[in-house]
This record gives C-alpha cells, sequence and structure tokens, in this order.
C-alpha cells in the first residue's frame, strides 16, 4: 500500500533523513522509532507531502503521491502531526468534522447523512461525544490528542499517518486509542504509520518496526527481530533489558538505572522468619528475586513478604488465589510485595535453619503435611486431600536465571529422598512417596554479594540446597508423625 524508496530530504541543504526505504501492506501497522532528534517527524511529514524529498520516493496505492491533487490525497491519507500547543477556537464537533472536507464535491456542497455518520463514529470511537460542543482551548492536551486523533479517523482514508498519537494520553486512553487504530487495520484493511516514543507500546500493538538513528534505517523487521538489547542499547544510548511480556509473545524493554536502587544488601537470617498457629512469615526487609509455584503471585517476581499460611484440613474454595488475595489483604499484607502459599500442616512445626557460608547463608524453611503422600513414578489416579510439603529456599547471593531453576530441581530431589528416608508410603501403592499431590516450592535469592552462575547438585550452592532441605523436609516430617501420633492418642491436636 506505502512504498518508500530511498527516501532522503530535510531541511535546507542538509538531508536529515537519508536513504530510507521500507513497505507497508494494507492492513498492517508499521511503527517508527529512535531517538529524539532521528528524523521520525521528519520521515513522516515527507510521507505525508508536507515536506518535498530531495531524492527518492513514496508511492502510495502504486502512485507516487506527487500524482495526487491535495483532495484527493486527503481522501488516500490521513495525518496525525505532533500535537501542537495552539488550538483554534472550534468545537469539538467543528474539528472533528474538518476531517470530511476531502470528501466534499464543492465550497457549497451539502453535509450528507455519510459525513454526519462518520464524524460521530470517529468521536465515539474516541470517546470525545461527551465534549461535542466545547471549545478545544479548554480542553487537556490528552482530550485534544483524542479530538485530532477523532478528526483524522472521519477522513476515513486508507493510509493514516500518527505522530506520537499516544502523547499526553494516561495509559487508558492510550490503550482505547491504540486498540481502536488497531481494529481498523486488521478489520479495515487500514494501513498505519505510527511514530512512537514508547518502545513497548510500539512492540504490542505494531507488525513491523522500523528503527532509525541519525536519519538512517538502523533496523527494520518485526518487533522480535528489531527489539534486541544491544541494538536499543546502541541506537537510544541507554542501559535497557529486554524480555518477553508476560501474557503475550511481544518483547519489551525495561530501563535499568545507572544506581543500582533499591538494591541495598541484607542478609536474611533464620531470625527474620516469625512463626505462629496462623502463618509463617519472612520479611526480607529488601526485595527478593523469586520463582516459586505459590497459590498467590507464582511464576516469577520480586517480592518481601513470604508467607505460608494455615489452613484447615477441610480448606475447600473455587479460587484458592482470590480468597488467599482476601486474606492477605485483611490481615494486612501489601498485596503488590507479598507471595503467599498455604497449608493444612501445623506452621508451629516449621523447620527453618541456616546452610552453607555462615555469613551469607542459605535459609530453608519447610512445613510438612504428609498424609496426601504419593509416588510420583506410578501415576495413580486419586482424591486430592490437604497435605503439603511447603519448600522456601532463600539464598543471600546473587543466582542467574539457570541457578534459580537448577536450585529448585536440587530441592525437589532432596525432598523426594527425605520422603524415602522418612519411609513416607504412598497409602494408595504401598510404595515410597515422592511428595505429596499439592507441593510448593519457592526459590528466592537477594541479588547481591557472592554470585552463584549454577546450583547443581555438586556445586557450592546446590550442595547447601541438597542437604538442607533434605534436612528441613526430614525434620518436618517427623514433627508430623510427632503431632499425628499425639492426636490419634488423644483425639485432638496437642
Ligand atoms: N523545521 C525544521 N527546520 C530545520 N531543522 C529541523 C526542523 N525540524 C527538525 N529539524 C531538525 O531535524 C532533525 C530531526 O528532527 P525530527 O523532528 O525529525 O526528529 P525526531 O526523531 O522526530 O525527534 P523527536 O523524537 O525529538 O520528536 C533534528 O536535528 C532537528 O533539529
Amino acid at each position: 500500500m506505502l512504498d518508500v524508496k530511498r527516501l532522503t530530504g530535510g531541511y535546507g541543504g542538509t538531508p536529515v533523513v537519508r536513504s530510507v526505504s521500507f513497505k507497508v501492506e494494507a492492513g498492517t501497522m508499521l511503527g517508527i522509532l529512535g531517538p529524539n532528534g532521528s528524523g521520525k517527524s521528519t520521515l513522516l511529514k515527507m510521507l505525508s507531502g508536507l515536506l518535498p524529498a530531495d531524492s527518492g520516493s513514496v508511492e502510495i496505492g502504486g502512485k507516487p503521491i506527487s500524482g495526487y491533487s491535495r483532495k484527493a490525497f486527503a481522501r488516500q491519507v490521513a495525518v496525525l502531526p505532533q500535537l501542537q500547543a495552539d488550538a483554534f477556537s472550534h468545537t469539538v464537533y467543528q474539528t472533528v468534522s474538518l476531517g470530511r472536507y476531502p470528501h466534499q464535491a464543492g465550497l457549497f456542497a451539502g453535509w450528507t447523512d455519510a459525513d454526519e455518520r462518520a464524524v460521530q463514529k470517529a468521536m465515539d470511537q474516541m470517546g470525545v461525544t461527551k465534549y461535542r460542543d466545547t471549545e478545544i482551548e479548554f480542553m487537556s492536551g490528552g482530550e485534544r490528542q483524542r479530538v485530532f486523533v477523532a478528526q483524522a479517523l472521519a477522513q476515513e482514508a486508507p493510509v493514516l499517518l500518527l505522530d506520537e498519537p499516544t502523547n499526553h494520553l494516561d495509559i487508558a486512553h492510550q490503550q482505547q486509542l491504540l486498540d481502536t487504530i488497531r481494529r481498523q487495520a486488521t478489520q479495515n484493511g487500514l494501513t498505519v504509520v505510527s511514530v512512537f516514543h514508547d518502545v513497548n507500546l510500539a512492540s504490542l500493538y505494531c507488525d513491523r518496526l522500523l528503527l532509525m538513528n541519525r536519519g538512517e534505517v538502523a533496523a527494520l523487521g518485526t518487533p522480535d527481530e528489531v527489539i534486541d538489547e544491544q541494538k536499543m542499547e546502541t541506537v537510544y544510548a541507554a542501559r535497557v533489558r529486554a524480555g518477553m511480556h508476560p501474557e503475550i509473545p511481544k518483547p519489551q524493554i525495561t530501563l535499568l538505572p545507572a544506581n543500582e536502587m533499591g538494591h541495598e544488601k541484607v542478609i536474611i537470617r533464620k531470625s527474620d522468619f516469625s512463626v505462629s498457629g496462623e502463618y509463617v512469615h519472612l520479611d526480607s526487609r529488601m526485595p527478593l528475586k523469586t520463582v516459586s509455584s505459590a497459590v498467590y503471585r507464582a511464576g516469577a517476581g520480586w517480592f518481601r513478604h513470604f508467607v505460608n499460611r494455615k489452613v484447615g484440613a477441610a480448606y475447600i474454595t473455587d479460587d484458592a488465589e482470590a480468597e488467599m488475595r482476601n486474606w492477605l489483604h485483611e490481615t494486612g499484607f501489601p498485596l503488590t510485595q507479598t507471595v503467599a502459599m498455604m497449608t493444612a500442616a501445623m506452621t508451629e512445626d516449621a523447620v527453618i535453619g541456616e546452610y552453607g557460608p555462615p555469613d551469607a547463608p542459605i535459609v530453608i524453611c519447610v512445613t510438612a503435611g504428609v498424609g496426601n503422600a504419593v509416588d510420583a513414578s506410578l501415576g495413580a489416579s486419586r482424591d486430592v486431600y490437604a497435605g503439603t510439603i511447603n519448600t522456601w529456599v532463600i539464598v543471600n547471593g546473587h543466582l542467574s536465571e539457570e541457578a534459580m531453576i537448577q536450585g529448585m530441581i536440587t530441592a525437589t530431589e532432596a525432598k523426594a529422598k527425605a520422603m524415602q528416608t522418612e519411609q513416607v508410603l504412598d497409602p494408595l501403592t504401598g510404595t515410597v512417596a515422592t511428595g505429596t499431590s499439592t507441593d510448593s516450592l519457592l526459590i528466592s535469592a537477594t541479588q547481591t554479594g557472592i554470585c552463584y552462575p549454577y546450583a547443581g547438585t555438586v556445586t557450592e550452592l546446590g550442595k547447601a540446597i541438597g542437604s538442607g532441605v533434605f534436612e528441613c523436609t526430614a525434620e518436618a516430617i517427623r514433627r508430623y508423625r510427632r503431632r499425628k501420633a499425639d492426636l490419634d492418642g488423644s483425639g485432638r491436636w496437642s
């Protein structure tokens, strides 16, 4: 739909944009990225015909833009320039209506139903209908921006050129605007070229990205191809980390501040844990990098509060995560900083130990209930009962991603060995159990101090995790059994 070949141009003699070539297919979105002054707006002005090119060509629908009359071009291309500070004294309705001028046959031609519908639809899409009769000079920057996007949409041109359309918009309106434009591209075949400052928004919404650097193309391709850590760091001269969006497979970048903010050194000790009949709680004072299979906030994250909550043996709920969230909220834990597990075992019986280097130990905490022990190798079908081994491994050190996962494997193997040593049997199969059906594991690290690249069983860290989880689990099983024996003897927990 849009074909740009070796486009060069700028202001006066010096070209600002140099030999830029790309194509945009109908129904797709191209995002233009690049540092300040890299030539993004200049390129967009050349595509809009506002700035003549020194050399090269821009074709729309197979025809050079110079071949279109002004009005015919406006029927093909709608443009949203960078938001201007000054606004004219027009109402929202009048401003959006201006978008219809390329469809008017002559100066005195009548306003048609199609014009009215297009204006109404565009105002609705941008959520500005309620300001219909407000003069735009009295509106906020974000509100005005939405009015100008509505004007461009009312134009109903097959090509839309946008310069920083989300400028001034809050996150809800950014989402609404880009969702609308994306829908127009996918459903109605709109071709969109948009300048973005926000690399992450561009990655989420665009099919392809064009990364500009000093007026030239630094990269052109899918978001996966363009959003590369090294490329971003070189072009923007900023320290970044690239990773995938948590919900959809699109790359996102995060800035790395120069000073290690929030990385005050803390040493986690056994004495930082508080244990009651209600829950085990570790308040680490600083967020710890964590991977877990917890009920609340499972997966990867940074957390300060670690909770292992006691629930009754008959605990049942349709949505354990939501129930846990409510409980945490009512109990006063900050939800964004807390990761939480649950257990039917007695939390007072938690076994907590320090292993490895005494000045920066690996702290392990285990609660065990093995009434529901399972031999994982036999895959027998069974009912699920409460009875869980919850294991926390807290490392005073810096773990690589690999070490995080290896630490989980090492801990699981050590737990299975403790089950074997303590001769915990699967009641269904009569064989030695390897765990229970609802076990949970958490590994956290301060990410300061000693670097641990690996945590396999022969590494220093692996040895501390292996022996520590084994000892703590075996002791937790013994405590559980003593409780059970007391219960069986007296008919109640002692
Ligand atoms: N009207 C103008 N006259 C002369 N030079 C200009 C004009 N507009 C922009 N420039 C220069 O062209 C270069 C590229 O500017 P442009 O606005 O295209 O960059 P950009 O990538 O859009 O930047 P930003 O991210 O800051 O909006 C800059 O060095 C700028 O100073």
